[in-house]
């Protein structure tokens, strides 16, 4: 089975073409590709291009734990370099049908970099409702945060701070993705405001765990700050990995552009995609 990877500032993905198997890819086979020892190691696999009646191409996304996600503003932004890079798109808008709603993406710089409109970001989980950030508290471990929940096709719980590192992340972000408020768990994403067009993140991924950048936790932090009022409508989001341009406009539909890189392609063994969790019986 023939692969290709890239990262979009550190957040990366692997990109399975349907074409290449026979089936699709079960539970297992996702676990194991995804992980660092026993697989390629990524945080997600692009599954597509796939049919779709609405768009040009339709893609589903993987987390590391096999749940699907909706949507995954990085992982667009790979698989639009892949589709350039297959020749599938040239340097025009195209479509791209996901779980979480249509976006439209644009690849620049000689796919370095590409542009994905992500849609129009909600202030709930549900598609419903909340025409502006909301705050409410959430208590983990003994510590109450106070948070604003924002829905950019996946689920966002957005936490402001005076000064976020990893450490917070790490820390806290697990029972947040976890805790009962959040039905269908949660991106996380701790957030500090930098000035007017700035904004540092940490984030910590649903199905996924600590990662370097995250487009659509990118994406919700933006509109959360910008509803809030705290910065103007062009923001660029800061992470570990690099940086994010993310302009919203009034009604909150979000662009974001950013870097994308590619690392390599290749074929996985048929020995290295079975079951890795083999029991050893020791008598
Ligand atoms: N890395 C992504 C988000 C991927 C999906 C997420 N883990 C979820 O379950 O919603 C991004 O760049 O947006």
């Amino acid at each position: 089975m023939r692969f290709s990877k890239y990262h979009a500032l550190g957040n990366d993905y692997i990109v399975i073409n349907p074409k290449d198997l026979n089936a699709g890819l079960s539970e297992t086979e996702i676990k194991t590709i995804c992980d660092r020892h026993y697989g390629v190691g990524s945080d997600g696999i692009l599954y597509g291009p796939e049919a779709s009646d609405s768009c040009d191409f339709a893609l589903k996304i993987f987390n590391p734990d096999a749940s699907e996600a909706e949507k995954s503003g990085n992982g667009l932004r790979i698989f639009s370099r892949y589709l350039w890079d297959q020749s599938l798109v040239l340097n025009d808008e195209f479509t791209i049908e996901t779980k979480g709603g249509m976006v439209s993406s644009v690849v620049g710089e000689q796919g370095k970099s590409v542009s994905v409109d992500m849609g129009k970001v909600r202030f709930t989980h549900e598609l419903l409702g909340e025409p502006e950030p909301t705050a409410e508290v959430l208590k983990v471990s003994g510590r109450e945060f106070s948070c604003y929940l924002a829905n950019v096709g996946n689920p966002h719980c957005v936490i402001l701070l005076d000064e976020v590192d990893d450490g917070i992340a790490k820390a806290f972000g697990s029972q947040i993705e976890n805790n009962p408020r959040f039905a269908n768990r949660t991106n996380v994403q701790f957030v500090q405001v930098i000035d007017r067009s700035s904004i540092q993140i940490e984030i910590w991924e649903r199905g996924a765990g600590y990662t370097l950048a995250s487009g659509s936790s990118s994406t919700a932090a933006a509109s959360v700050v910008y509803g809030l009022g705290l910065c103007d409508a062009n923001i660029n989001v800061h992470m570990p990995g690099g940086v994010i341009n993310i302009k919203i406009d009034e009604e909150f539909f979000a662009t974001m552009t950013g870097a994308v890189c590619k690392i390599c392609e290749g074929c996985f063994s048929s020995e290295g995609l079975a079951d890795q969790n083999l029991a050893v019986e020791v008598n």
